[in-house]
């Protein structure tokens, strides 16, 4: 059960508000996210000149964000991140899986894209499920009958199932949908973040549903891609199903999760 006492990720009930709201997210974001657009976001982020701050200072931005993108969640985004991080720990205890909490943690932090430090980006550009731009839409992707208003359509070198692509040519050369899953890989990269090859893929598309649970896009994978699926499912487990109203004692995981970032990041990261 998630907060609003219904089974996960319906996306379908026409009856409640939330719905409606998460309906018309939906409705912009198929419509805005357009392979121009996205190119733009990249060039315009990737600079990382927006910000100086710790991990921990960019989880205490996100404290007054609520996702209207998420039809199950109503805290606010950093106990979702502790509640993600505990489910983690708790499915592998052991230290070795320390970077598997620490990812916990850390995988929804690229939203501070959309706090009023960073210039407020709208949610459709930072929430909700990611997908290649540049090919055909899968029908897998949530809401997908809503494609058919975005500008890259219609245009025949984005329409074919590859569109710009080769055949497995990996994820990596594929372009998203601009969110916080490529904002804060890249914020991870370009700070020499070490956190494991596995850790990067589960930041980076833990949000590409129509991947990892609708099994689309496989005609995009490489061999590494695959293997790394693996990670990106054990994961989604935490992220979906600890979504909880259960609050959660943040004074005392601090502690944790502080001895993790500073075994993993740098002090301070450019944003
Ligand atoms: O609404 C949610 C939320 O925005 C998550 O952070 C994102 O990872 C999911 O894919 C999305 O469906
Ligand atoms: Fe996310
Ligand atoms: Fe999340």
């Amino acid at each position: 059960m998630n907060d609003y006492g219904t089974t996960f990720r319906n996306y379908d009930d026409k009856e409640s508000e939330r719905q409606k709201n998460v309906d018309a997210f939906y409705k912009e974001n198929h419509e805005k996210q357009s392979y121009a657009f996205v190119q733009k976001q990249r060039e315009e982020w990737l600079k990382l000149d927006k910000d100086v701050m710790s991990i921990w200072d960019a989880a205490e931005l996100l404290n007054e964000l609520i996702d209207e993108s998420d039809p199950d969640l109503d805290l606010p985004q950093i106990e979702h991140l502790l509640q993600t991080a505990e489910g983690c720990r708790s499915m592998y205890p052991d230290a070795e899986y320390d970077w598997f909490h620490l990812t916990g943690f850390i995988h929804d932090l690229g939203k501070v894209m959309s706090h009023k430090k960073f210039g407020e980006l709208p949610q459709w550009a930072v929430v909700g499920d990611t997908f290649p731009v540049g090919c055909a839409y899968d029908k897998g992707i949530i809401l997908s009958k809503y494609f058919e208003d975005n500008a890259d359509f219609n245009k025949p070198e984005y329409r074919s199932k590859c569109g710009v692509y080769a055949k497995n040519c990996g994820l990596d050369n594929v372009v998203m949908s601009w969110g916080h899953d490529e904002y804060m890989y890249q914020v991870m990269k370009l700070n020499g973040c070490t956190l494991p090859l596995a850790a990067q893929y589960i930041v980076r598309y833990h949000s590409f549903y129509a991947w990892h649970t609708a099994n689309a896009y496989d005609h995009l994978c490489n061999e590494t891609d695959r293997e790394m699926l693996f990670w990106v499912r054990e994961f989604n487990k935490n992220d979906l199903y600890s979504k909880s109203t259960k609050t959660i004692d943040i004074g005392e995981l601090k502690e944790y999760y502080t001895r993790l970032i500073n075994k993993y990041f740098p002090a301070k990261l450019r944003w």
